[in-house]
Formats: structure tokens, C-alpha cells, sequence
């Protein structure tokens, strides 16, 4: 079980001090998968990232099976990383090592024998699906591969936590949904317990058990993930919540060839959850990259001249435009999903 208790974290800024995290009290229980998600910039990395000490607090406590560990020194902490796994969005592989030696990594810093590390990752690579790809050099992986070696990797050491980092953001949609199986499948066969950070509340409702909601370094509202999207407290995460059953609706109605298509067109939904407003940013893509955006679907509602909702839009133009059109959308306050190319 790990515990968070009065949880602060600040940081020098600009002009003063800024408050990330500010007052976290959690509790996640033992052999759980536990969503934090929350807009960009609420804090949720640097949440995850005091559970193994990556990010010291400035006040309260973490404690991990009875032991606070923001207590612990520097050999303490090298002791109990190896009992933390931890995947990231970019992988963060090394890219001159293949796969096998990618894996062995963290147990050669562990200082294992080589026949024990060689055994070690033989059983490994079957668990990640990637028996074939043992001598492969991880830039010839894709995305979906590359993960899974991260996994493979944060496995290593027999973990007790596995720590995930946005670890499916940079994956398309079925990559995503094969990831977010093999974490699900990792949880039920060790016992692991799983905290995983995203802005994706897709990923909330797929394989996790409980939920916190984090917004200006704050939970704003945490429980089991049925009772929150069955009876949403807060404005935000009744948008939330929202938001992700009308995307689940979209994908059966495009399954369903409801909505005329043009050709060659890009297919993306966008989610605002508060942050930018819909018009200038559809009027600056348009006029910036000379794309077309047709909407197939709008649903948005403004609150206090905040935008809540959902647009389906298909972006039709130059390849390299459209993809400079998407870049560029991802840069906003707003959450981008690409369904499909035709
Ligand atoms: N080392 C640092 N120094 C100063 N400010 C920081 C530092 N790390 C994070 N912050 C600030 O703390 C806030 C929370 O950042 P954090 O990365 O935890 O948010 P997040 O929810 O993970 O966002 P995103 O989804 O965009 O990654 C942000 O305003 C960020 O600028």
C-alpha cells in the first residue's frame, strides 16, 4: 500500500515560489491499478515522481508499506528504486543497446551475475512478447515494441510497483489498447500495484480500479472508478466523464458509417476540458497551415467563457501540412485523439 499524506511540492520560479503540488492526500491500495489524470500542468508527473523519490517533497509524507521514504537516504533510495519500476511516454530506451541488453540494464546496476541476468531476460521477453527480438537494436522498434522493452525493463528487478508515466500517449489507438492488456495482464499475474498517469480518461476506463482527479496541484475527487463515472461530484469531472462516453458513442457511429467522409481526410477528435476556445484555434489552423477542417460533430458548451465538449473534425490538405496542423493543435490546452486516416 502506499500512502500520501499532506503531500507539497514547490518549486522556484520566476518572481517567487511555485506551489506543483499542494497538500495530496492518497491512499493506494496494495495489488490495484490507481489513475491519477488531470489537465496539463496540474502536477500529475510530479506526483508520480515523488513515489520513487525522482521529485523530493517539500512537506508530508510517502509511505510505502509502513516506511516513509521521503525519509530515506541516498543508499536507502538506490535500494528501493529497484522495488519501483517505471515506464515513460518517450520509452526512454537506450538506443545504441538491443533489446536484451536494454533489459539486462537495470540488472547489471543491480550488479547480478551474467548467467543469472541472461536466464533472467529469457523469461522476460516472452512476458512482453518479444522472444523474436531479443538481439534487434531498440531504433528498429516500433512504438508499441519500444514499450514494451520499457516494460520488460521495469519488470527486471522483480518490482512491487510498477509506475507508469503517460507510458500510452505516444501510441495510436490499438498499440494503446495492446499496452494498456499487457499492464493489465503484468498487474493480475504479479500482484503489482500499478499507479499510471494520464490525460486520458480512455485509459481510466479501460484498466483501472480507482481514480484520482488532479487539477492546480490539488485532487479535486478520487474513488473507484464505477461510483466516478457514475456519479461525478465536480463540474470537471462531470466533463470528464462526459467527454468519454460520448467518445465511446462516436466510435460506434463511425463504425456505423454515420458520417459522410471526404477522401484522404484525417479524422481526430478534439476534447476541451477548459483552456483554449474552439473558434481561434479552428480559425488560426485553417489560416495557418492551409488545411481544411470540416466538422462532423460538435458538441461544446461554454461555462464562464470556458469551452467544455467534444468537436469531430476532419482535416483535409497536404500531408505534411496536416501533420504540422496536428502538432500544432497538441500544443494547445486540449485533448487530441486521432481516430483514423482514410
Ligand atoms: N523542476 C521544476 N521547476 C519549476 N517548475 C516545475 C518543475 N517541474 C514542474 N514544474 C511546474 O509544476 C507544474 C506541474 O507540472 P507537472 O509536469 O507535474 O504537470 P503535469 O500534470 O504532469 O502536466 P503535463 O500533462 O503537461 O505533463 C507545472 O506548472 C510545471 O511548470
Amino acid at each position: 500500500m502506499i500512502e500520501i499524506r499532506n503531500l507539497k511540492k514547490v518549486f522556484p520560479a520566476a518572481g517567487g515560489l511555485f506551489t506543483a503540488l499542494d497538500g495530496i492526500n492518497l491512499t493506494i491500495p496494495e495489488g490495484k491499478i490507481y489513475g491519477i489524470i488531470g489537465p496539463s500542468g496540474a502536477g500529475k508527473s510530479t506526483l508520480i515522481r515523488t513515489i520513487n523519490m525522482l521529485e523530493r517533497p517539500s512537506e508530508g509524507s510517502v509511505v510505502i508499506d509502513g516506511e516513509d521514504i521521503a525519509r530515506f537516504d541516498d543508499s536507502r533510495l538506490r535500494a528501493l528504486r529497484q522495488q519501483i519500476g517505471m515506464i515513460f511516454q518517450h520509452f526512454n530506451l537506450l538506443t545504441s543497446r538491443t533489446v536484451g541488453e536494454n533489459i539486462a540494464f537495470p540488472l547489471e546496476i543491480a550488479g547480478m551475475d551474467k548467467a543469472q541476468i541472461r536466464a533472467r531476460v529469457k523469461e522476460l521477453l516472452p512476458l512482453v512478447g518479444l522472444e523474436d527480438k531479443e538481439d534487434t537494436y531498440v531504433a528498429h522498434l516500433s512504438g508499441g515494441q519500444k514499450q514494451r522493452v520499457g516494460i520488460a525493463r521495469a519488470l527486471a528487478n522483480h518490482p512491487k510497483i510498477l509506475l507508469c508515466d503517460e507510458a500510452t500517449s505516444a501510441l495510436d489507438p490499438q498499440t494503446t489498447q495492446s499496452i494498456l492488456r499487457l499492464i493489465a495482464d503484468i498487474n493480475r499475474r504479479f500482484n503489482l500495484t500499478v499507479v499510471l498517469i494520464t490525460h486520458e480518461m480512455q485509459v481510466i476506463q479501460e484498466i483501472c480500479d480507482e481514480v484520482a482527479f488532479i487539477e492546480g496541484g490539488r485532487i479535486i475527487e478520487a474513488g473507484p472508478v464505477r461510483e466516478v463515472f457514475t456519479n461525478p461530484r465536480s463540474p470537471v469531472v462531470k466533463e470528464f466523464v462526459r467527454g468519454a462516453l460520448e467518445g465511446e458513442k462516436l466510435r460506434h457511429l463511425l463504425a456505423a458509417g454515420t458520417f459522410q467522409r471526404s477522401n484522404g481526410g484525417r479524422l481526430i477528435r478534439i476534447t476541451f476540458a477548459g483552456g483554449a476556445t474552439e473558434e481561434p484555434l479552428l480559425a488560426s489552423v485553417i489560416r495557418r497551415f492551409s488545411v481544411d477542417a470540416n466538422i462532423l460533430f460538435g458538441n461544446i458548451d461554454t461555462v464562464r467563457e470556458t469551452p467544455f465538449g467534444t468537436l469531430l473534425l476532419e482535416l483535409t490538405g497536404e500531408a505534411v501540412k496536416v501533420d504540422e496542423a496536428l502538432a500544432y493543435i497538441r500544443s494547445r490546452d486540449v485533448k487530441v485523439e486521432v481516430i483514423d486516416r482514410e
